[in-house]
């Protein structure tokens, strides 16, 4: 089984590990290197899986996953030009960091080492995540299959060229965000509307699972479904009047262009 390392054991670094875990990849062949010790033991403890640091984790893995915040990337490299990245082994970087670019990495790794960028999301926590994946200048088919098949455990994978990546990070990486926030939104109104938190929240959790899945299975548009929701005259329209006079679609065009530019700008180069 592929030998997996994961750079840093924070939010995405442990959804990736419990995805995996549930998909029943061996705790034996996953290991995280994390820097802060009290996290570490945790992770290790909740998995069953090694903690150490990033140059014992790159060593000997197949696939090293950066699942740094991008202010930490340039320091992992440097442990990792510590260690002897072993071309026999057929080594892969795998980054999740958003805005970084594969040349990045690759100006820090021995020539030719292969590098993939990789836009996943939380909910492959429960093996319903979504990633993009692009290949660095190095990177072959088989190596985007290897990471297709590790993400493909977790979720769904697309590929997509490096240069959308940055606007893939505003969809579908920053997407559940945005999903929480109305589920949010919608929580506080029916309680404002006099229903009980636990009655409100699961009447939202409920819609939005049943609603996710006719938007996947059905096969009609976003569009259709929400019309057939929409009774001529009737309570749907009256709600979206007031969803549009709030700019709800102005404000989602917002919203993904400024994370779009903010990717953009977490991938520039350190002055
Ligand atoms: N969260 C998400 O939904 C998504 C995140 N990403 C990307 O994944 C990356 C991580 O994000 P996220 O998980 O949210 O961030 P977190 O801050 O939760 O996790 C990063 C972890 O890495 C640790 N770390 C930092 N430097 C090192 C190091 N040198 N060695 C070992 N561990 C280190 C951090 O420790 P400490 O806290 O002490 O700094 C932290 O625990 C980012 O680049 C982000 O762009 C991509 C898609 C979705
Ligand atoms: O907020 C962030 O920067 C990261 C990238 C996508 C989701 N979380």
């Amino acid at each position: 089984m592929t030998r997996i390392a994961v750079i840093g054991g924070g939010r995405i670094g442990e959804a990736l590990i419990a995805g995996l875990a549930k998909a029943g990849h061996a705790a034996k062949d996953l290991v995280v290197a994390e820097q802060y010790p009290p996290r570490a033991q945790e992770l290790a403890g909740r998995y069953g899986i090694r903690a150490t640091t990033v140059a014992d984790a790159a060593d000997g893995a197949h696939v090293v996953v950066i699942a740094v915040k991008p202010a930490d990337v340039d320091a992992v490299m440097v442990e990792l030009g510590k260690v002897d990245l072993d071309g026999d082994l057929e080594q892969l970087i795998v980054s999740l960091a958003a805005g970084i670019p594969t040349a990045r990495f690759e100006s820090k790794l021995p020539a030719g080492f292969p590098v993939v960028r990789v836009m996943p999301n939380t909910p492959m926590l429960v093996g319903e995540g979504v990633s993009a994946i692009a290949a660095g200048r190095y990177a072959t088919a088989e190596h985007l299959d290897t990471v297709r098949g590790i993400l493909g455990a977790v979720g769904q994978v697309v590929t997509v060229p490096e240069a959308q990546l940055d606007a893939v990070t505003a969809v579908s990486g920053s997407g559940p965000a945005y999903v929480f926030l109305v589920a949010e939104a919608m929580i506080e109104s029916g309680v404002g509307l006099g229903l009980t938190r636990a009655t409100a929240t699961e009447l939202v959790v409920q819609t939005l699972v049943g609603s996710s899945a006719m938007l996947a299975e059905s096969g009609s548009t976003a569009n259709e479904l929400r019309a057939d929701v929409t009774s001529p005259g009737g309570t749907t329209a009256a709600a979206i009047r007031e969803l549009e006079r709030g700019g709800l679609r102005t404000a989602f065009n917002e919203a993904l262009l400024a994370a779009r530019d903010r990717s953009a700008a977490l991938g520039a180069a350190p002055e």
